[in-house]
Order: C-alpha cells, then structure tokens, then sequence
C-alpha cells in the first residue's frame, strides 16, 4: 500500500500502557484528524509514527516498507514530517532566513551538479514559493519574533513543508492562536498539496471539522471508532465522551 499503514502498535511506559492494538492507515492526499481527551496518546501516537518514541508492540509501514528500525532523521527523508514547535525557530532571524535553513539542510548544502549561482536561486525560488504559500510575502524580512502568533505558526507549517514530505503531521496547529488569528491557520491547512498526507491533532473542533474527511477517535489509548465527519458527529459515544453535545 502507498502511504502509512500501523498495525498492533503498542506502547506501554513501565506498567502503563498508553497505546494498544492500534491500526492507522494515512493514504496519499489524506485529511484525517486524530481527537481524543487529554491524555489519551495522541502525541504518543504523533512520537511512534515519526521514531521519536521505540513502540513496545506493533508494526509501522510506509510504502509498504517496514520503517520501525528507522531513526527520526531517517524517517523525515523518507518524506514523514511533523510540525515544528515555535520554539525551534531563530526569533531573531527573519522569516525568510528562517525558511532556508529546512531547505540547505534538506538538499544536504550539496552543489556537485550545479554551480553555486545556480543552486543558490533555486533555494530562493523555493523560499519564494513556500511564502506566498502561506501567506508569508510581506513579512519576509520581519524577525520572526515581531510576528503574531498566529503568523509564527504559520512559519512552522513553511519550514514543514520545506522538508518536502509526503506525510505530515500537524500537532495542534491552532493552539495559542487567538480566533482573530484562527483562519490564517486554516487556510494554510486548505492551500497544502493535494497529494500529501495530512493528519491532524487538534482540540478545537471546529477546524477539525472543517479540515478532516475522516476522524479518528482516541480514548485511553485505543480507538475508539473512525469515520467521516458526519458519522462522527453523531455518534453517541463520542458525544458522550468526548465532544460534549454542545460541540456537535
Ligand atoms: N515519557 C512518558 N513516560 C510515562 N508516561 C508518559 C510518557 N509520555 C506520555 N505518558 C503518558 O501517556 C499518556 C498519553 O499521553 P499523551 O501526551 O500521548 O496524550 P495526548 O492525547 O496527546 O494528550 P493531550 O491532548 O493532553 O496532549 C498520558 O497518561 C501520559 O501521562
């Protein structure tokens, strides 16, 4: 199969068990979104998919390799990405500078078939493309720490998809942005590639549903059921347990 297939996946800390029998398929062009109480593993969910967490059971594929014995680093060039944190970009460096580094980093600093010149304007049409994709042109030179916050968030998802993946994973991308701020968020989300492979970890319900297909519900670390928007919505246990009958 294309894309991510998780069987059996189980993680226990010590004799706490936080995630068990889990099966997750993220296809090519996927929107799924993964909701579930606090503490019910989604990031630990997130940390086994991306090899930053070992898993105690279970197997994790990704075009229909095995990559369980993968490292992080291994498993962002084999094109699976999560969201950086605000709190690993240069505030002092502007956004632009910001955007460069994923980009160097992701083509090695190699230049062996171009020529410097040559390989230089091709970081920086990339850099360019990447800002009017998230709405980034007018701040481009700004330090990214005179940015709202909204708009650092937005720097996150560019230097995501700097690294060229084909999935990501966006862990809560909406938290801490004021509701002025929510839209630039989900139209961000809206604008991603067609073809790539989004799951989302979110709280706020309203952009999950307005961004997912299909949901996956998470309760003490199993799940719980899956399905579109609509069936989600309305099934009575999730209300019960999770969304509150306010919410839907
Ligand atoms: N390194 C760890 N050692 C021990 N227990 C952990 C560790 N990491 C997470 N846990 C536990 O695993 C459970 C799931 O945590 P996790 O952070 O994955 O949930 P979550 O669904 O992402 O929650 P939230 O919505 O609050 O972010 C929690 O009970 C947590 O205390």
């Amino acid at each position: 199969m294309q894309g991510l297939e998780v069987r059996g996946l189980k993680k226990s800390f010590g004799g706490l068990t936080v995630a068990e029998g889990i099966d997750f398929d993220l296809a090519p062009g996927a929107r799924k979104a993964l909701i579930g109480p606090n503490g019910a593993g989604k990031t630990t969910f997130a940390n086994l998919v991306t090899g930053k967490l070992t898993p105690t059971a279970g197997t994790i594929r990704f075009d229909g390799a095995d990559i369980g014995a993968l490292g992080e680093s291994q498993r962002v060039k084999r094109g699976i990405a999560k969201t950086f944190q605000i709190t690993t970009l240069f505030r002092s460096l502007t956004v632009r500078e910001n955007i460069r580094l994923p980009i160097l980093e992701r083509r090695g600093h190699g230049g062996r078939i171009f020529g410097r010149a040559a390989r230089d304007r091709e970081v920086e049409a990339e850099i360019e493309a990447l800002l009017d994709q998230f709405a980034l042109l007018t701040l481009a030179d700004r330090p990214v720490q005179l940015l709202a916050y909204g708009q650092q968030r937005l720097v996150e998802l560019a230097l995501t998809l700097a690294l060229k993946p084909r999935v990501v994973i966006l862990d809560e991308p909406a938290a801490g942005v004021p509701s002025s701020e929510s839209h630039l968020i989900l139209q961000a989300i809206e604008r991603l590639p067609g073809d790539l492979a989004v799951l989302i970890i979110e709280h706020d319900m309203d952009l999950v549903f307005r961004v997912a297909r299909s949901i996956v519900v998470l309760v003490n670390g199993r799940i719980l059921t899956e399905g579109t928007p609509e069936q989600i919505g309305r099934d009575p246990m999730v209300r019960k347990l999770y969304l509150g009958e306010s919410h839907v």
